[in-house]
């Protein structure tokens, strides 16, 4: 790695890595000044004069750059707790009854929430947001690695590792599409920050109805192109290993593909749903009923068998609704064959 980087021009680096500003800037180097230049001939340029007067020599920066890089790295992975477990301790219903069991959530693991409107779904979702300790409407507990979480865990917005996919993202500043997410990684610092921009824009671009431009503020995205986006920066950019999500279905988003890349990056992913597609695309679901969970039921072979055709229903109904919207007349001539 160290002689790749030492081949590699200060733009180069800096493209893969924009925090390395502020190392050089303690060496009074303008990063702008010496784009070209690549990090190997930085010494013979700048002459073993500039780095003595900076009570220093060449070797000396190079080898405190490469320890700053590892430094920063530490500080990026460190930072955000990884989550394997979640638990669920029992707290009460509308009614003030007890619910009777807890509920472990683990990483790898789709749960969808299911329950009548006005059962407490979204409830539930809040309470794992909050990490709640006894603190809220239902009076439940939430654990994270079989632990109670620590203060700076429930209210530190440092690090977050819980991330939430609300149904209406509203974003309030107006960048383009690519300057949103180039912003993202470089908070993130990330390197590579082209390649993991352009995976996210393609990825957001499948999973979105109709596509979109990297040249698109972010501000005219559609409803279901800015849930795309997200769910698609959430997964492959985002440090958080809880990821919860409010009714996905009407927001124009390939739903299936979407639990698939979330999962895929290993994440616990919480869904609450009317949609049995979504539902049986979980491996287990939680039934609420009055404000209480109920029921925990495992997705069985027989469910997961049903849902190829569930599948093909689904487009058959996202046809009809694009349809019905592009002003078309609705068409069931294949569904009548
Ligand atoms: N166990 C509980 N004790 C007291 N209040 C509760 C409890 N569970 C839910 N509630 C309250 O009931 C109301 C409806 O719950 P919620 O919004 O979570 O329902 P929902 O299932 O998400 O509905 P929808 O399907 O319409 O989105 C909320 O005000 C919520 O705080």
């Amino acid at each position: 790695m160290r002689t790749d980087m030492l081949h590699r021009t200060i733009d180069e680096l800096m493209e893969m890595m924009p925090w390395i500003e502020d190392y050089l800037s303690s060496f009074a180097i303008d990063p702008s000044q010496f784009g070209r230049t690549k990090l190997e001939n930085l010494g013979s340029i700048l002459t073993e004069e500039y780095f003595e007067e900076r009570g220093s020599d060449y070797q000396t920066f190079i080898d405190g750059f490469f320890l700053f890089i590892e430094q920063v790295k530490v500080l990026q992975e460190g930072n955000v707790l990884t989550v394997g477990s979640l638990t669920v301790l029992p707290g009460h219903n509308k009614n003030g009854e007890k619910e009777e069991f807890s509920v472990e959530l683990k990483k790898g693991e789709v749960t969808a929430i299911v329950g009548p409107t006005g059962s407490g779904k979204s409830r539930l979702l809040a309470d794992i947001e909050s990490l709640a300790q006894e603190d809220t409407p239902t009076k439940r507990r939430i654990l994270i690695n079989g632990r109670a979480p620590d203060d700076e865990e429930r209210f530190s917005t440092e690090g977050r590792f819980i991330a939430q996919l609300s149904q209406n993202m509203n974003f309030v500043m107006d960048l383009s599409v690519e300057d949103f997410l180039t912003l993202h990684a470089e908070s993130r610092m990330v390197d590579e920050i082209s390649h993991i921009v352009q995976k996210i824009y393609d990825t957001a671009n499948v999973l979105a109805g109709e596509s979109f431009s990297r040249e698109t503020p972010v501000t005219q995205l559609s409803g279901g192109q800015s849930r795309a986006l997200m769910i698609a920066d959430t997964a492959l950019l985002s440090p958080a290993s809880v990821v919860l999500i409010d009714e996905i279905e009407n927001a124009g988003v390939d739903k299936v593909r979407s639990l698939e890349l979330l999962v895929s990056n290993n994440k616990i992913v919480l869904i609450s749903t009317h949609d049995p597609l979504l539902a049986l695309s979980a491996d287990q679901r939680i039934v609420i009923k009055n404000g209480g969970i109920s029921k925990l039921m495992k997705t069985t072979d027989d469910e997961k068998k049903h849902l190829e055709s569930l599948e093909k229903i689904d487009r058959k109904i996202t046809q009809l609704r694009d349809q019905l919207r592009t002003g078309k007349e609705i068409d069931m001539s294949d569904l009548l064959a």
